[in-house]
């Protein structure tokens, strides 16, 4: 039952060169005006994974008016992201994304361009490099410090993990993001605020971005560019406070701090590369929010998801656990950054969260320049894609008992070498090519030290009368887990214990 719309592409596709392809599978059932939009539900990363088992990893749906490429296995995760790279490094527009950040973007939601190639560079090349992440090794260690403290307060009773770690995520960004004194001046709640408000609005399947023509007329996104509206304006007073106090320091220290690597914030670096990007003070501020949203949520999802993880596999805690005193030295009263190194299980634990638990399921989505050729199916110039990175590190074509729960797999086995730095396909969490995350190991050396803090300082336990932990997730951009972690931390003392 084709649509009019599917016959007009293959009737658009006949007339061209290359007539002789044909357009992926798409599955029956498309309606008039929204297409397939109705067989996406609540949880769209399952839907699509059940639609691909039937019409192929390759397949294309109508979502309102646009055409979709659902990519659902390695095999075409790889032709989309290493061998057609240059063809789908694009991304579609967002009706949500123009409204916020009106000409300037930052990084995310720039199409394929000199634009988005400057502002990575300056992303990639200045704040999130190797050295850089690894300069804010005190920071992480002052945040971590103080989150184990909170806890210590309220040991052996029940106590909101959540939250916990969501703050701890939150302070460590706005730390980076804009130095100490930051903190001192309690911004860190308005900018949770700020930032809760922004990933609701740019969420999951926004109805907007697929009726683009109606979106201009009809209530709901006028009701919607109101709320964007507002949001803009927070994030517009708040970054330009911090803007100007940061430029108000001596300029003379900025540069040097800079030079010197020191703990130099976002802000600071920025300020002192103005001139040579160019940067007008709008993309400096949508650079800085784009630093926000990709690294708050993320980090935290990943931190809560091992942790409940962890909990629900006893013998797996109880192994990390005693890699994690083994390789702390038994005066200390905290794990590290030097004591990390060794630890290859934690490592394994956090690879195997984000196989199971990937932050972002469906990726960011990525959108064709041209007319290509992908498994002898013809993609369209203009074709929105979704990776189901969720599916595809779930597949049992790639993965021996797939929906476990096993860190030993990255040890030992098949799939002992696999990593999630781009190259293997079937476990791509933060996606591969020329979008690949660039805040991959702010994020690691993030997860790693509050993850083997939280097991060296604490045994874990569930309150009284739970039995186990709900994985329900709540779909979106991101997606969490539904309900509130609750854990009875127990204080590990390791100098009396030794
Ligand atoms: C566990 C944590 C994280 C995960 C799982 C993650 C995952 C991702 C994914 C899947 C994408 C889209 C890739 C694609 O388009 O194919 C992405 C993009 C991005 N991430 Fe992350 N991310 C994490 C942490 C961070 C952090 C901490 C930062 C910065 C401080 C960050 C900054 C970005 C930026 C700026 C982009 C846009 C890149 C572009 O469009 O060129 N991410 N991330």
């Amino acid at each position: 039952s084709a649509t009019s719309w599917d016959k007009q592409q293959q009737s658009r596709i006949s007339h061209g060169k290359k007539n002789k392809l044909p357009l992926p599978p798409s599955p029956p059932g498309g309606l008039p005006i929204i297409g397939h939009l109705h067989l996406m539900g609540a949880q769209p990363h399952l839907a699509l994974r059940d639609l691909a088992k039937k019409h192929g990893d390759l397949m294309l749906l109508r979502l309102g008016a646009v055409p979709n490429l659902i990519v659902s296995s390695a095999c075409a995760a790889e032709a989309v992201m290493r061998m057609h790279d240059h063809v789908f490094a694009s991304r579609p527009r967002s009706t949500v994304a123009e409204i916020l950040f009106k000409s300037s973007m930052g990084v995310a939601f720039l199409p394929y361009g000199e634009q988005w190639r400057k502002n990575r560079k300056l992303v990639t090349a200045h704040l999130l490099t190797v050295k850089k992440v690894k300069s804010f090794g005190q920071a992480r260690r002052d945040e971590v410090r103080l989150a184990i403290a909170k806890i210590r307060m309220h040991a052996s009773t029940v106590i909101d993990m959540s939250d916990l770690i969501y703050s701890f995520s939150n302070d460590l960004v706005c730390r980076a993001v804009s130095g100490k004194f930051f903190m001192e001046e309690g911004r860190n709640q308005l900018f949770r605020e700020i930032i809760e408000m922004h990933m609701a609005l740019l969420d999951g399947f926004n109805v907007q971005e697929y009726f683009p023509r109606l979106a201009q007329f009809d209530l709901l996104t006028r009701v919607v560019s109101g709320k964007v509206k507002k949001l803009q304006e927070r994030w517009h007073q708040l970054l330009d406070k911090l803007i100007d106090a940061h430029a108000n320091k001596s300029s003379r220290n900025l540069i040097d701090d800079a030079r010197n690597e020191q703990e130099t914030d976002f802000i600071d670096v920025l300020l002192s590369l103005q001139q040579e990007y160019g940067l007008t003070s709008d993309q400096m501020k949508a650079i800085l929010i784009d630093m926000f949203a990709a690294g708050t949520d993320t980090s935290y999802i990943t931190m809560e998801y091992a942790l409940a993880e962890l909990v629900r596999n006893p013998h797996v805690m109880a192994k990390l656990q005693a890699e994690v005193r083994k390789n702390t030295p038994n005066n200390q009263q905290m794990v590290t950054e030097e004591n990390l190194g060794n630890m290859t299980y934690l490592k394994a634990i956090i690879k195997e969260t984000l196989r199971l638990h990937p932050p972002a399921p469906l990726l960011v989505p990525h959108q064709s320049m041209v007319d290509s050729n992908i498994d002898g199916y013809m993609i369209p110039a203009q074709t929105r894609v979704i990776i189901n990175a969720w599916a595809i590190s779930r597949d049992p074509r790639s993965w021996d008992r797939a929906e476990e729960f096993i860190p030993d797999r990255f040890i030992t086995g098949s799939t002992v070498g696999v990593d999630f730095k781009g190259s293997d396909f079937q476990f791509t969490p933060f996606g591969a090519g020329r979008r690949i995350c660039p805040g991959l190991n702010f994020a690691l050396a993030t997860v790693e030290t509050m993850l083997a803090n939280l097991i060296y300082c604490f045994d874990w336990e569930l309150p009284t009368g739970r039995e186990d932990i709900d994985m329900t997730d709540v779909f979106g951009l991101t997606m969490h887990r539904k309900e509130k972690l609750f854990l009875v931390p127990k204080p590990f003392d390791h100098v009396l214990e030794n």
